[in-house]
């Protein structure tokens, strides 16, 4: 078993007309948290589309633990154990709490254990597991997000922006969610504007510009590094919080 678990080799992404991903190289060790930067516009949620099938690249190599998975669809690369949770949060309005874990659970209903720690990690997914999740706040319709990829175990977990537009005081419960998933030993690769954020969780880190991946290495490299910062995203990570 390598200790690599995805590999981007050279992708290349269109979306209509439109060339957004130039060639894109990425990898991301087994068990570690991979966070993806980069200004706004530079391509980070389109490479994670493309990685779940939904934008199908139209070069190069997806590799997920070995094995090509390039050009698979969405459904087939969830079923490879890779779960996305996107940027509008991709839940069922019209459906209850219950029923969006439900249909999210990979086998059968939801495993007691594992929704038990969803519920200690965002207690109120138990208050409204009856009620419809297009009444819930914005904040908890988040963490909604978070627990359908939590209630089944995945290899994978891509993960975008889920602070965005949220108060501190449930970045922190987001954090803690995504604290506990880490120490579970969970792959991630997940997009993060929210520097103190991405720096708290990330073990590696890439940045992204113009549809390329320019950086990679160590998290810990980029944050003691204002001038590597400044130079690969023409501001200081410091300042974006
Ligand atoms: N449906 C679309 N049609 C045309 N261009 C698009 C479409 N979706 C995204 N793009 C363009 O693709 C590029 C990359 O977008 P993407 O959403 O991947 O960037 P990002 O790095 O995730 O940005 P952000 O941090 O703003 O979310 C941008 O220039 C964007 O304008």
């Amino acid at each position: 078993m390598s200790d690599l678990l995805l590999k981007l080799r050279d992708l290349h992404t269109d979306i209509g007309q439109y060339h957004i991903l130039h060639g894109v190289d990425l990898e991301v060790p087994r068990g570690q948290v991979t966070m993806l930067l980069g200004r706004n516009g530079a391509g980070k949620t389109t490479t994670l589309r493309s990685i779940m099938g939904i934008l199908p690249p139209h070069r190069g190599a997806v590799t997920l633990d070995g094995r090509a998975v390039t050009g698979l669809n969405s459904a087939l690369i969830a079923r490879q154990g890779v779960a996305l949770v996107p940027e509008d949060m991709g839940i069922f309005a019209n459906l209850t709490v219950e029923e969006n874990l439900t249909l999210a659970s990979l086998d059968g209903p939801p495993d007691p254990k594992r929704l038990e720690r969803i519920f200690t990690a965002f207690p109120a997914l138990r208050t409204f597991w009856k009620g419809r999740a297009g009444t819930l706040s914005g904040g908890q319709k988040q963490m909604l997000s978070v627990a359908r990829a939590m209630i089944s175990e995945r290899r994978l977990y891509l993960i975008d922006e889920p602070s965005k537009g949220l108060a501190p005081a449930i970045v922190s419960t987001l954090a803690k969610a995504l604290r506990e998933l880490k120490s579970e030993g969970a792959t991630i690769l997940m997009v993060e504007q929210n520097f103190r954020l991405a720096k708290a969780l990330g073990d590696r880190a890439a940045v992204m510009d113009n549809g390329r991946v320019i950086w990679s290495g160590a998290m810990a490299d980029l944050a003691s590094a204002p001038d590597l910062q400044s130079r690969l995203m023409g501001l200081s990570l410091e300042d974006h919080t």
